[in-house]
């Protein structure tokens, strides 16, 4: 079996749990140790599990594409740090969390990248900001940040994303024009790929694929399988041992993924250049756009600009949407909450005037409701740290460098000290009105630190903005035909069916 490192495949060794030695307690945020007072404890006084125990758990017990609910069934058994058969140390409290996300290692690492480099190798790719480390990373974040990450940046891409949002309330229009109740929308999850990837691109490459019009072109739709083919196979590729990999079908399906995603994203990349290329022939001006700003202001090579880009495109497709569906999901069944929603909404921008990104980032309550949705669906589910440059103390053990902590970021934003009832659906725990906030590593689904999400601000932008349209114009219903949705752990966390809504005009169309 390989190690796991990425924050993408690091379910199996989350999955590793299964105690041999001590059982903790949920409480407390240092484990089952007291009888240590006298000695350091150390990685050795941790309850821990084995590699058989983890795989029967996985296999037999079902947890295989439920990592995120074995996250917090193994808190109640281990308590809030245990060490996997893999020797990677879990922690599941806000505490815990933030006391390893408080070391400040110059270049924070998630481990050991190999299984998504090895692609990259085989077809010769640079590696781009999830898979880069040391140095090299630190400058290529700092090529990255300039252009997404601070407020104002993303700010400058408000209309970009106005022009995606106006196209997807168009399709939504259509949608609804073709469905047998005049206002179903079948399948919102595969509508919100779409959307994420439309507006990832249009900031990257300035120019629109066309994802949201009637007929989505067939390539778009290729590359958001080929995503959700490297996610699904991702977990069985990292429990495979390398010599079963030609015999188990995993392997390839993996590969075939990779192949999806990086020929997609290579034919935008050499489009946006030849386009470079010719107006640079006619002299004619190239700033401000953001491929040329990484080809031209920065000593990045062309594979790793292939190596970034598509990084960058991959980022950007199944988080936000897995997000938004989520999040509609929610407001249909809480008609309060959406009622509220679309209060603050109508009070704050004129009915007839489309909110500018300034506008929809000054909104407490929608802010809320998205933030309140990660919370309960963080789409990255589990994340990881090595510490590398020294050893560390993190709930009274110590541990040598180079020691990998999974972070059980479900588990965590689940954990009932911290969130009074943890399965439900409120916003106002995130409001800025007086009442205690939560602990601040309670909830952080962009990750922490230098190392965070580099298109944070842009995510959440996009999903402000398009969020402010829809409950502007409609009012969310459930499709009473579903049955109860879950959710499944595709290494991101997705809904368990299709989310079918309806979307019930509030007859204010000027606004679309
Ligand atoms: C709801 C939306 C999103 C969520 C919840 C999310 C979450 C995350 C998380 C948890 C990490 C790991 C951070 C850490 O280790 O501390 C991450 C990293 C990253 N994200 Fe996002 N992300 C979202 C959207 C995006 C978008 C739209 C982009 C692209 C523009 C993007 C690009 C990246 C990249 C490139 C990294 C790797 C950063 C590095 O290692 O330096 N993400 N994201």
């Amino acid at each position: 079996m390989q190690k796991s490192g990425s924050w993408l495949q690091l379910c199996p060794t989350a999955l590793a749990r299964f105690c041999s030695r001590g059982v903790g307690s949920t409480s407390s945020d240092t484990g089952p140790v007291s009888s240590f007072k006298d000695k350091p404890r150390t990685v050795e006084d941790l309850p821990h599990v084995s590699f058989s125990e983890m795989f029967y758990r996985m296999i037999f017990q079902g947890f295989y594409n439920r990592v995120h609910e074995l996250q917090i069934y193994e808190k109640r058994l281990y308590g809030p740090i245990y060490r996997d058969g893999l020797k990677s140390v879990s922690v599941n409290t806000p505490k815990l969390l933030e006391e390893i996300m408080r070391i400040n290692d110059k270049f924070p690492s998630r481990g050991d990248m190999s299984m998504w480099k090895e692609y990259r190798d085989m077809r010769g790719f640079g590696y781009g900001p999830f898979t880069e480390e040391g140095e090299k990373w630190y400058n290529l974040r700092m090529v990255l940040n300039k252009r997404m990450l601070h407020p104002k940046d993303s700010v400058q891409y408000g209309d970009i994303i106005n022009d995606v949002v106006t196209d997807f309330t168009k399709r939504v229009y259509y949608l609804r024009q073709c469905s047998p109740t005049g206002d179903l929308v079948t399948d919102i999850a595969n509508e919100f790929y779409c959307f994420s990837l439309e507006g990832i691109s249009s900031i990257l490459f300035e120019t629109r694929l066309g994802c949201l019009e009637k007929e989505i072109p067939a390539g778009t739709q290729d590359f958001i399988n080929a995503i959700a083919q490297m996610f699904s196979n991702t977990l069985a590729v990292s429990l495979t041992p390398k010599w079963a990999r030609q015999i188990l079908p995993y392997w390839g399906r993996y590969i075939a993924g990779w192949e999806g995603i990086f020929s997609f994203a290579k034919v935008l990349i050499d489009k946006k250049m030849e386009v470079i290329q010719q107006r640079v022939d006619n002299h004619q001006d190239v700033e401000g756009e953001y491929l040329t700003y990484l080809l031209s202001r920065t000593q990045m090579s062309l594979p790793d600009v292939y190596g970034s880009v598509t990084e960058l495109l991959l980022a950007g497709v199944d988080t936000t949407s897995n997000t938004l569906s989520w999040t509609l999901h929610l407001l249909s069944t809480h008609p309060q909450i959406q009622d509220r929603l679309y209060k603050e909404v109508s009070m704050l921008v004129p009915a007839e005037r489309i909110p500018s990104a300034a506008e929809v980032t000054q909104m407490p309550y929608l802010k809320a409701v998205i933030k309140e949705a990660l919370r309960m669906y963080p789409v990255v589910p589990i994340n990881a740290r090595v510490m590398t440059e020294k050893e560390v103390t993190i709930g009274g053990y110590q541990f040598p460098k180079n020691t990998p902590f999974l972070l059980c970021h479900y588990a965590i934003s689940h954990d009932e000290d911290t969130f009074s009832e943890p399965f439900t659906f409120k916003p106002e725990r995130w409001l800025r009105d007086g009442r205690e906030r939560p602990h601040p590593f309670g909830s952080i689904p962009f990750g922490f630190g230098v190392r965070g999400c580099v298109g944070r601000r842009i995510a959440e932008l996009e999903m402000y903005m398009v969020l402010f349209r829809l409950i502007r114009l409609f009012e969310i219903k459930p499709d009473p035909t579903m049955g109860e949705l879950k959710c499944i752990s595709r290494t991101v966390l997705i809904p368990d069916q299709p989310v079918n809504l309806h979307f019930v005009d509030r007859g204010c169309e000027n606004t679309a």
